[in-house]
């Protein structure tokens, strides 16, 4: 059997941050060294909050190049986005904007960020085909690109072990040509959503979930201990050791799984 995902465990969010900013500098690093970008995905939900608290600290020590966030180096894209205008309390573009995007300092450089285009909303095929061809030109041409190839996600995992907005049993799962799909019946409000699909998710470079508070647990323990087919166990079976869980001991009280010390 391969690799399996790292479950790192911190005692809560405080601790969880610098180590969630530290692995989130060594993708982009890595991604830097590769194609002088780091290209992300990022989902909505809880992780905002969390990734705004690792990437909005101050660095360790005054030009320390390896705790620095290269913001002008960064392209960012959305791992899901509901079909809401930009400025709507569902959209995760402005959830992202509000928690992190307008709080970069003013002096520093912006990074790239690829929303939705809102005037496809009405149609969420075509708003789906459209973020695959923002996809297509940032990752370049499908003909010779198979699949986009993301330096790092940072999802979420929902009470229903859903990430993206991947449902649990839902025929999206069996998606295997599209790299971004609609959905018009998401189980969790709004029903109307985008999503990259599982092939993209599991072909990226590394994925990052975070997951805290104990209501995760029971989903969490599903997830680690059976897997049944939930859309966050896939990813663990996709991506192996290219998956990182970023959690808080209440997520994870009782999960019979090995937790790793982390480290880079
Ligand atoms: O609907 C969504 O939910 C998931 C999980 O959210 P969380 O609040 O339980 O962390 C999120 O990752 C996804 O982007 C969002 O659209």
């Amino acid at each position: 059997m391969g690799k399996q995902a790292n479950l790192y465990s911190f005692s809560g969010v405080d601790t969880l941050a610098p180590a969630l900013r530290a692995y989130v500098i060594s993708c982009q690093e890595a991604g830097l060294a590769r194609h002088g970008v780091f290209k992300v995905g990022v989902s909505g939900g809880s992780l905002p909050k969390t990734l705004a608290q690792a990437l909005l600290a101050p660095p360790s020590s005054d030009n320390n190049e390896a705790d620095t966030v290269k913001w002008g180096k960064w392209e960012i894209f959305f791992a899901d986005e509901r079909a809401v205008p930009l400025d709507h309390q569902d959209s995760n573009y402005a959830l992202l904007k509000a928690e992190l995007l307008d709080k970069l300092p003013a002096d520093a450089e912006k990074p790239a960020v690829h929303p939705i285009d809102i005037q496809y909303l009405d149609d969420t095929q075509e708003l789906a085909d459209q973020y695959e061809q923002t996809l297509v030109r940032s990752f370049a041409s499908r003909d010779s690109v198979k699949l986009p190839i993301f330096d790092l996600l940072l999802l979420g995992c929902g009470p229903d072990g859903h990430t993206c907005s991947l449902f649990p049993g839902h025929e999206l799962l069996r998606e295997t040509s599209a790299w971004v799909a609609p959905i018009e019946d998401s189980p969790k409000p709004p029903p109307k959503r985008i999503t990259l699909t599982l092939p993209v998710v599991n072909h990226s470079v590394r994925v990052a979930f975070v997951a805290t508070g104990g209501g995760k647990k029971g989903i969490m323990k599903e997830i680690f201990e059976e897997g049944n087919g939930l859309p966050c166990a896939l990813v663990n079976e996709g991506t192996g050791e290219r998956c990182s869980w970023f959690v808080d001991n209440a997520a994870v009280e009782g999960v019979s799984y090995p937790r790793r010390p982390f480290s880079l």
